[in-house]
């Protein structure tokens, strides 16, 4: 059955990269894995197959977008990836406003698969519901497909919750879970949302990575 939104090339697509890299103890966006920082990577990857990313949610001092536009948190404080949601809605609502959801990929999960967004569009059946991604039975809703009518109702949500649970927020809306299989490689499955938050998982994504190398 297809859902309301025919083609994933026409959902705006916002990188998410705000936060503290504070467990990297660096702007994990400019760790290098590979030959590629994980910026320049996800970057291609998401042109690779699906729609060009078009803006990228960062601090306003961010060094380069890579032509991407750039869109800060529009609630101060670093107040967690929803911050950076609520941005990406309100930046598709001014900028794209025939398009009813809004992508959001991290900059941190280097394998997210391939089709991402043409499964997660498929998923959606109206303008109001979100869909999130999900692998090994857990969700990862910062992979998510997120409807520009819900603006309003984050942004009061982030500004009265203290504890900003993203799943409290999930349970306000209708969601999809869209679930990923594991990517079988030479040194075992991997789950395609591996992210990389500290140096030690920059290690480990090398080994998957040449692994995924092997294996093409
Ligand atoms: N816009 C925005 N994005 C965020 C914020 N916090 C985290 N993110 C993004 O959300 C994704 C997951 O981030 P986390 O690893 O949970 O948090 P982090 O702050 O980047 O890293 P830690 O300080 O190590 O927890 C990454 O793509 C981050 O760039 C925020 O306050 N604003």
């Amino acid at each position: 059955m297809s859902g309301a939104i025919a083609n994933a090339d026409d959902i705006p697509v916002v990188l998410l990269a705000g936060g503290r890299s504070s467990r990297m103890g660096a702007n994990k966006a400019f760790a290098t894995l590979g030959d590629q920082s994980l910026f320049a990577r996800i970057v291609a990857r998401i042109a690779k197959r699906q729609a060009k990313p078009v803006a990228l949610n960062a601090d306003a001092d961010w060094p380069d977008a890579k032509g991407l536009t750039l869109v800060p948190d529009s609630i101060p404080g670093k107040l967690g990836p929803l911050a950076g949601v609520l941005a990406a809605m309100q930046y598709a609502a001014q900028r794209h406003p025939q398009a009813s959801h809004v992508a959001t990929v991290p900059i941190d999960s280097p394998f997210f698969p391939e089709d991402l967004l043409a499964r997660m569009a498929e998923a959606i059946h109206t303008s109001d519901e979100i869909a999130i991604a999900a692998s090994f039975d857990r969700d990862h809703p910062v992979f998510g497909l997120w409807p520009v009518s819900a603006a309003g109702d984050l942004e009061t949500w982030i500004v009265t919750d203290p504890k900003r649970r993203v799943r409290d927020f999930l349970a306000r809306h209708k969601v999809r879970r869209v679930e990923f299989p594991a990517v079988q490689t030479s040194i075992g499955p991997l789950d395609p949302f591996f992210n990389v938050n500290t140096p030690d998982d920059l290690v480990e994504a090398q080994k998957w990575l040449a692994a995924l190398e092997d294996m093409s």
